[in-house]
């Protein structure tokens, strides 16, 4: 993404960070399209032979492990959810350029984002209820969560611009592992709030019912998911978590 430019700067990563608003928008409006369909999630459900999880665990494990060997996680920009479960590449493919400090490795707060994902978010749009379409709605949470770890990780690259940009101030900070006055000073207050206004109102514009007479439908209970819902994600967990990821990455930036 960013680092296909020439230069990776601020505005690029924070180009790829619009886009990136975009997929984790469709990829709800997807999911939002089934049922909690809750016994995907039940760790007490079935015997899964090899396993001991959820049937959604189950089909992360897998598809991490296909995607694995493909070269998913060589590139930079990608956490597995469950790294003891996946695999190298087993195909000759051109690894991605690295562009990060090698202490990037040690970041993934991918847990949090999964407890985040399926404790809080998906009860607040799923509607209740059970239609036993288990692998499309897994596929589909997976591209949810897949989405979000990637924005969320994306914290390593826009601390990284934000570090070559002015390593004298950043550098006292980072001697003085002061987590503090690292968010202080990348912290961006207008920014967030174009942030949550853009998601808001892509939202509304992405999940609007679109009908083949003039009047396309705006009313609230007629979007396929709530415009709020997504402006809150970003305010209470997508930007601060990835804040937390360019702090932890900033904090290893000089080892
Ligand atoms: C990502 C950035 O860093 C911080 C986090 C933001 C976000 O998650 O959208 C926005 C502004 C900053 O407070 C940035 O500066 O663009």
């Amino acid at each position: 993404m960013a680092f296909n430019d020439d230069k990776l700067s601020l505005e690029s990563v924070r180009q790829s960070l619009i886009r990136l608003e975009d997929t984790i928008i469709f990829s709800l409006i997807e999911r939002a399209k089934y049922p909690l369909n809750s016994k995907l999630y039940d760790q007490n459900l079935m015997e899964i032979p090899g396993f001991s999880c959820s049937v959604f665990e189950y089909f992360v494990k897998e598809t991490e492990a296909l995607q694995s060997k493909v070269g998913r996680y060589e590139s930079e920009e990608e956490e597995p959810f469950f790294p003891d479960a996946i695999f190298k590449p087993d195909l000759p493919l051109p690894k991605p350029p690295s562009v990060l400090h090698p202490a990037e490795d040690s970041i993934n707060i991918n847990k949090d984002i999964w407890c985040m994902y399926i404790n809080k978010l998906l009860p607040q749009f799923a509607t209740e209820g059970d239609d036993s379409n288990y692998a499309c709605i897994a596929s589909c949470d997976l591209q949810c969560l897949q989405a979000l770890s990637r924005r969320i990780h994306y914290g390593k690259f826009v601390a990284e611009v934000k570090f070559i940009d002015a390593p004298q101030d950043y550098t006292p900070a980072i001697l003085a592992q002061d987590r503090e006055a690292l968010m202080k000073l990348l912290t961006f207050e207008t920014v967030e709030e174009m942030v949550k206004k853009r998601v808001k109102k892509k939202t509304m514009i992405f999940a609007q019912q679109v009908t083949l007479n003039d009047t396309i439908i705006i009313k609230e209970e007629k979007y396929k998911i709530d415009p709020s819902i997504v402006s809150q994600l970003y305010a209470d967990w997508v930007m601060p978590l990835t804040k937390h990821v360019e702090v932890e990455y900033l904090l290893r930036r000089l080892d």
